[in-house]
């Protein structure tokens, strides 16, 4: 297994109060093709370590490697390649383009990384919406979908330039059960094709069909649970969620 996400030390405050750390001397390392979950409290700076493993947010102390790139050390330039290239990111409230219709706001990304002719880039988006089950909705716009079907198209958009890593920030947070459950059998589907990814989620039953659970606490991951990879359909989700929620209980949340 070889490490894709290294932080070290890593903290930070917002503004003067600097003895309020939203990130506290954070370590931590994930490895490539992990499915990691980050649960806690409100404001134990879930979204701000995020922010930081995923270059959105200028580190101020300590440090996050990429595939080992220090990303204190890239130009903005560097960090939003990297970004556009090698990252993905699905977010709770769905930002796509009210003037485009669902086909073209999948493929914005890959137009800005021109990595791909026009034709690779309509096939690849055409892949993803068969494969997350929304092929039908390629000339619909945005205000003709469902939450969950505007998740998948986030999806697609986040995975259409093939990114190495998948950030998740409370994708699956306005949803209904249902297509939670849709979201995160995508999800599931696409790490098994080997993308790492991280996100962060108040849900016990998202967090149990995750690799590794990291509880936050006032800035610092205070435990974390190994629940091993999930398959669909395995049968075995019940006992996860309960060892999860029984683990949940014996740290107080
Ligand atoms: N832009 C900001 N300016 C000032 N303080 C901030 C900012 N963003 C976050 N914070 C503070 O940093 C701490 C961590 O916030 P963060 O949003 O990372 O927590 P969270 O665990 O993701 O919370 P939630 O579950 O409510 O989204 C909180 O005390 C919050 O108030």
């Amino acid at each position: 297994m070889k490490t894709i996400i290294e932080a070290t030390n890593l903290s930070k405050h917002y503004g003067m109060k600097e003895r309020q750390l939203a990130l506290n001397t954070i370590n931590l390392k994930i490895e490539t093709g992990e499915f990691v979950s980050v649960m806690g409290p409100s404001g134990s700076g879930k979204t701000t370590l995020l922010h930081h493993l995923s270059g959105m947010e200028k580190i101020m102390k300590g440090s996050v490697k990429i595939n080992g790139k220090e990303l204190s050390t890239l130009s903005e330039k560097r960090l939003a390649e990297l970004r556009l290239h090698q990252l993905g990111f699905v977010f709770q409230h769905i930002h796509l383009l009210k003037n485009l219709n669902l086909f073209d706001n999948i493929l914005l990304p890959a137009y800005l990384a021109k990595k791909e002719s026009k034709k690779q880039i309509h096939l690849q988006a055409l892949e993803l919406m068969e494969k997350t089950g929304i092929s039908k909705l390629a000339n619909h716009n945005i205000t003709e979908a469902s939450g969950g079907q505007l998740q998948r198209v986030a999806i697609c958009r986040a995975l259409i330039n093939s990114p190495t890593i998948l950030f998740g920030d409370e994708p699956t947070g306005a949803l209904n059960s249902a297509a939670a459950e849709n979201i995160m059998d995508i999800f599931t589907m696409i790490n098994e094709e080997d993308t790492t990814i991280v996100l962060v989620t108040h849900d016990s039953k998202v967090a149990a069909k995750t690799e590794r659970v990291l509880f936050m606490l006032d800035g610092k991951i205070v435990a974390e649970k190994y629940l091993g990879k999930y398959s669909r359909g395995s049968g075995h989700l019940k006992e996860r969620e309960e060892a999860l929620t029984k683990w949940l209980k014996t740290i107080g949340f």
